[in-house]
């Protein structure tokens, strides 16, 4: 298993998690205090540029959190800059096919046993060329975590988890749902029937399998059901959800 399986699993308990898409390196400090095991920086589905997630993962840096970062999409370019500002571990979404997953290993890393581009001497993961081991190890240091959330996936579920570099795989449930003809219903028995599918599949195929969990009731089943990494809530949830009932709260007769 990869260092980042072995992290996963050291703790014994699932690996919970906080979706992080406001955006802001406060917000993100904020939560990277609250012990959580690792933090998502969503740059698919949140006002997130390079900047604002290097910022995100400098206030985060001091606290004992691991930091991931979804790309907005699985190409060279984002995953090159994304780990050369320092994220170790990437969230690759919509991973359909082990060819797909084994391309975007080979981005990750430098040649020859990939075709990562090299710019050690100006990259903050190298501590700006002072760090003069990183080349040699970047590919042990390196974890890509593939997102299965389409009917394609589910269908080459085996063979992407069976792929050397891809180190844990993440069930995403909206967009299975879409896929499998349940939009906006990920609840739905049959979306539900196949995370359990996809679930399975991966933990046969030895690697930690993740989820997004819809609230904290879905969070403790998804752990309870055997997931080793779960995203039990999201920042944004927790403002908006905890400004609209505070306000209710506020205005509710005694
Ligand atoms: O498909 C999913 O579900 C996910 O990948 C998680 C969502 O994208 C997350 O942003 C919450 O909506």
């Amino acid at each position: 298993m990869s260092a980042f399986g072995d992290w996963i699993h050291a703790a014994g308990t699932a690996r919970l998690g906080l979706w992080q898409a406001l955006a802001t390196p406060y917000t993100a400090e904020i939560c990277a205090q609250a012990g959580y095991d690792w933090l998502l920086f969503d740059g698919e589905h949140a006002p997130n540029t390079l900047q604002t997630l290097l910022a995100q993962l400098q206030a985060a840096a001091p606290y004992p959190v691991h930091p991931i970062a979804r790309v907005p999409v699985g190409d060279p370019v984002h995953i090159k800059q994304y780990l050369d500002i320092g994220f170790q571990t990437l969230l690759l979404p919509m991973v359909d096919s082990a060819a797909q997953a084994a391309a975007l290993v080979s981005a990750s890393r430098f040649p020859p046993r990939g075709t990562r581009g090299v710019a050690s001497a100006t990259s903050r993961v190298s501590r700006f060329g002072a760090d003069t081991s990183y080349l040699r190890q970047a590919h042990e240091r390196v974890a890509l975590i593939a997102q299965i959330e389409s009917r394609a996936a589910l269908d080459a579920v085996d063979a992407i988890a069976a792929v050397e570099g891809i180190d844990a795989l993440f069930i995403g449930p909206a967009d299975l749902a879409a896929s499998l003809g349940h939009l906006g219903d990920p609840r739905h028995a049959d979306v539900q029937a196949a995370i359990e599918t996809a679930r399975a599949a991966i933990a046969a195929a030895g690697k930690p399998a993740g989820i997004f969990a819809l609230d904290l009731a879905d969070a403790r089943a998804k752990i309870a059901q055997g997931f080793a990494f779960v995203s039990i809530g999201t920042d944004v949830g927790l403002l908006a959800n905890g400004a609209r009932a505070l306000l209710r709260s506020a205005t509710e007769t005694a």
